[in-house]
């Protein structure tokens, strides 16, 4: 706590103890049943946090060119790099040829054409996964639904057939596999079995056109909980893969893959920030505090709720909405929030800010970000 209060807040604060028994815990289950773990780059690519991920020996999900420019820097094995999105653009597919990633997730015909032309012109076999849109409910927030018809990814099943006609004539793509995504932060299994029921099908109408995927990629998605995080400090990841395990029909030669992001490093992340006035108002009580929507945008972007402890009091509780100081009114972590009865000064720890915090950081109100912290075998450090 001293060590925090030395740090010019807000900043993040990773624990990396934390984030290696949460890896651990996920690899431990996916080996089980032999199954490959992609990290979702988007997430969170902050070095420290890559470095454990490289470490513990995942590969990388990326979307933009950026990120397989940043995994292949970080030590992911570029086979091991897969690369999805709607809207690649021509130089992001050139730089990723160039890297020699594993897999291109392609989303569209019109990918699928304008990728044979560019691995064509550099003398290349792109290696693809078809991502089909399964039509499949994620029973999450609707912002963050993606296999659903209306959502812009991915292909129609009832397409599939005519794409393993066409790639026979693209002579610098090579057929590899099939690519599903239905959604974040998703806490119903049921969903997941869904997705497995969709996957077999499509899986064996596939075997029934002549063309058998080596992969089946079921995405990422598994939720975290936000209530109770010191309950659950990683996602539930025995019941996850038993769960597939149980539902998803697959030949021993095809590989399952996954793409998880918010299960693997959602966790180990706090904002740590600043109460800088306890304004009382006329029908409720403040209080305002250093970060705002900048550090964490979840909770303007999707009524996130994350817990919030005050490290600085232990005294009686009363309900504050916890604001940061962005001009926009849904700069708000929290409305009537329970609280010890807070000052200026006191340190309060946003937690599951591990996933999708950093990441989607940005400097409107030109707001700069401060260095984050690391606890590693229990200490905390600032490199
Ligand atoms: C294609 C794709 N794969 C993987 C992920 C990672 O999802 P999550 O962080 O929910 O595991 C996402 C994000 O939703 C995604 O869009
Ligand atoms: N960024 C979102 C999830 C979307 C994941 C990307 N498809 C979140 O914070 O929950």
């Amino acid at each position: 706590m001293d060590k925090l209060k030395a740090y010019d807040t807000p900043f993040y604060l990773y624990d990396l103890d934390l984030l290696n028994a949460s890896l651990s815990a996920c690899k431990t289950q996916a080996d089980r049943f032999g199954y490959h773990v992609h990290y979702a780059m988007k997430a969170n690519t902050n070095d420290m946090v890559l470095r454990e991920i490289v470490k513990a020996g995942f590969g990388a999900d990326c979307v933009s060119g950026n990120e397989v420019k940043k995994a292949f820097q970080s030590g992911f094995d570029p086979k091991a790099i897969v690369f999805a999105g709607v809207g690649k653009s021509d130089k992001e597919i050139t730089d990723a040829l160039e890297i020699g990633i594993g897999r291109f997730n392609v989303e569209s015909v019109q990918e699928l054409e304008v990728l044979n032309e560019l691995a064509a012109k550099y003398n290349a076999i792109a290696e693809v996964n078809i991502r089909i849109n399964p039509n499949v409910k994620s029973y999450t927030h609707a912002n963050i639904t993606t296999g659903l018809n209306e959502n812009k990814f991915g292909v129609s099943a009832e397409d599939i057939q005519e794409i393993i006609q066409l790639t026979e004539n693209l002579k610098h793509i090579k057929l590899g596999g099939l690519h599903f995504h239905i959604g974040s932060q998703i806490t119903r299994m049921e969903a997941f079995k869904n997705l497995c029921l969709r996957v077999n099908e499509i899986n064996e109408n596939c075997k029934q056109y002549g063309w058998k995927p080596d992969v089946l990629n079921l995405g990422g998605g598994l939720g975290i909980d936000y209530v109770n995080p010191k309950d659950n400090p990683h996602a539930d990841f025995q019941l996850y893969f038993e769960t597939i395990n149980g539902l998803l029909e697959a030949d021993q030669d095809q590989e399952i893959h996954f793409e998880l992001g918010r299960s693997l490093v959602g966790q180990c992340g706090q904002l740590i920030t600043k109460v800088l006035y306890e304004k009382l108002g006329k029908t409720k009580d403040f209080l305002i505090v250093d970060a705002g929507m900048t550090e964490l945008m979840r909770p303007a972007l999707y009524q996130a709720q994350h817990f919030i402890e005050n490290l600085s009091s232990e005294a009686a509780e009363q309900n504050y909405d916890v604001v940061g100081p962005i001009c926009e009114s849904t700069d708000c972590f929290g409305k009537e929030m329970p609280l010890p009865k807070s000052k200026r000064g006191d340190l309060l720890a946003i937690y599951s800010a591990g996933a999708y915090g950093e990441s989607m950081a940005n400097a409107y109100n030109l707001r700069a970000q401060n260095p984050s912290a690391y606890i590693i075998n229990g200490k905390v450090v600032r490199p």
